[in-house]
């Protein structure tokens, strides 16, 4: 995680911020063709978060790092995501699968940056689940997500 390079997203805005932070979770994915992902196990889930701007807060900040790690790090941090109520057993499209913990990151952090009012926005949520995978994801452009 530390110093990685990570896959950049093209953008008009004058000030880009990335944030690194890992979280350790449990999950499973619970639908029988998902093989042993079906069984709780765990995962050092490493993120780095694009976020961008044109305007700065009174501080000099486009956001605080430290706000952007602690939203998702002290919501998910040794915890079973299944259990958390944004993710949902019942409904596939709530599954806590990388591509979507990957987009309710993204979610969790554009409803906090909606209510600054400098608004800045997410642009990337990279999240590696495992050394050989991982997801990005990026809100698709022009459509806003309703928090
Ligand atoms: N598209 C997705 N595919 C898989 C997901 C997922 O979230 N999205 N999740 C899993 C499992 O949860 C698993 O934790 C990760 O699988 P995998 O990358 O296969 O893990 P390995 O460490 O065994 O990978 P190797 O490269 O084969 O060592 C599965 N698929
Ligand atoms: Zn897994």
């Amino acid at each position: 995680m530390i110093q990685q390079i990570y896959p950049s997203v093209a953008h008009p805005y004058a000030y880009e911020l990335n944030k690194d932070f890992h979280f350790a979770a449990a999950h499973s994915v619970p639908h029988e063709e998902a093989g042993a992902c079906a069984r709780v196990h765990g995962h050092t889930y490493f993120a780095n978060v694009t976020i961008a701007g044109d305007e700065l807060d009174s501080l000099g900040f486009l956001v605080n790092f430290s706000v952007v790690k602690k939203l998702i790090h002290d919501r998910f941090d040794h915890t079973r995501l299944n259990d958390d109520p944004l993710f949902d057993d019942a409904d596939p499209s709530r599954f806590p699968t990388t591509e979507i913990v990957a987009r309710t990151i993204y979610e969790l952090i554009q409803d906090y940056l909606d209510t600054r009012e400098n608004r800045p926005v997410c642009l990337q949520v990279f999240l590696r689940e495992t050394p050989t995978s991982y997801v990005l994801y990026r809100p698709k452009a022009g459509v806003r997500h309703e928090g």
